[in-house]
């Protein structure tokens, strides 16, 4: 399987303080892949690594075959890389539809007009593709800010799906909402192309062993181990990591 992400020898210090220790992960296409580890292990900084936020103080960062170790987050979506954010990046006073027109246009560099043009219309006929895609449909014409948590977490993802990404970073998603909310996260998550590649920081196991195919422990700064979520749920030593942190 062709290689999308390369993360090779990344360490990233922070003054004195070292957040990323030499992490190297070789992510494939479509792989579903879940980052766990107790606070301040480093998985933010990892996923901020990725998504070209912040630059490692030394290793490499390879996307679809060109380093992007030193070029900035705005050049991700060209290289197919989308990202949510565990804030709310949706306009809560516009509805699902005009918030994924406004994905789709950024995306593609188009400015808004005073007057709609042919290309406009059929954005906004798209909105409504990418937004059943989410499972929105019935609430696309409902403001964000009236969506329910979970409904506002797949608005999230319908705006990462309208640059039509090769690789999501999900960081947390599943973060604050009910069980159900959970569950049908899950759902949809496991619903997206198979050939999507996903990569999410999860806190809620539940989410993270069922929606992935392989999960990397981390712990100060490092790869503590890496397997299938069974292989991981049975390791003694990870039961160790979050003993007294978070349950395993
Ligand atoms: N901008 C920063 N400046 C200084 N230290 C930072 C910065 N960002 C993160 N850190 C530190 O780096 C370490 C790793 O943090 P990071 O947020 O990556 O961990 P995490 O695994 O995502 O934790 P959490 O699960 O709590 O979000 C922590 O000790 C944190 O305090």
């Amino acid at each position: 399987m062709a290689s999308v992400v390369q993360v090779t020898g990344v360490t990233v210090a922070f003054g004195g303080l070292r957040a990323l220790r030499g992490i190297d992960l070789d992510i494939a296409q479509g792989e579903r892949l879940a980052i766990i580890g107790p606070n301040g292990a480093g998985k933010t900084t990892l996923f901020n690594v990725i998504a070209g936020d912040i630059a490692p103080t030394t290793g490499a960062v390879v996307i679809r075959g060109q380093d992007c170790t030193y070029r900035p987050s705005r050049h991700r979506p060209r290289l197919g890389l989308a990202r949510t954010y565990q804030k709310a990046r949706a306009f809560a006073g516009l509805t699902v539809r005009e918030n994924i027109y406004l994905a789709l246009a950024g995306h593609r560099g188009r400015h808004r007009a005073l007057w709609w043009s042919p290309a406009d219309r059929a954005m906004r006929d798209e909105a409504s593709d990418v937004a059943s895609r989410a499972w929105l449909s019935e609430q696309i014409d409902v403001v964000a800010g009236e969506l329910a948590h979970g409904q506002r977490r797949q608005l999230e993802l319908a705006m990462a799906i309208a640059t039509d990404p090769d690789v999501m970073l999900l960081d947390e998603p599943a973060s604050g909402l009910s069980r159900g909310e959970r569950e049908r996260l899950a759902e949809l998550l496991e619903s997206f192309d198979q050939q999507l590649t996903l990569l999410l920081i999860e806190h809620d196991m539940d989410v993270a062993f069922r929606i992935a195919q392989r999960v990397v422990v981390m712990a100060d700064g490092e790869q503590v181990m890496a397997g299938t979520p069974e292989q991981v749920r049975a390791d003694p030593h990870v039961h160790h990591i979050y003993l007294g942190t978070e349950a395993a």
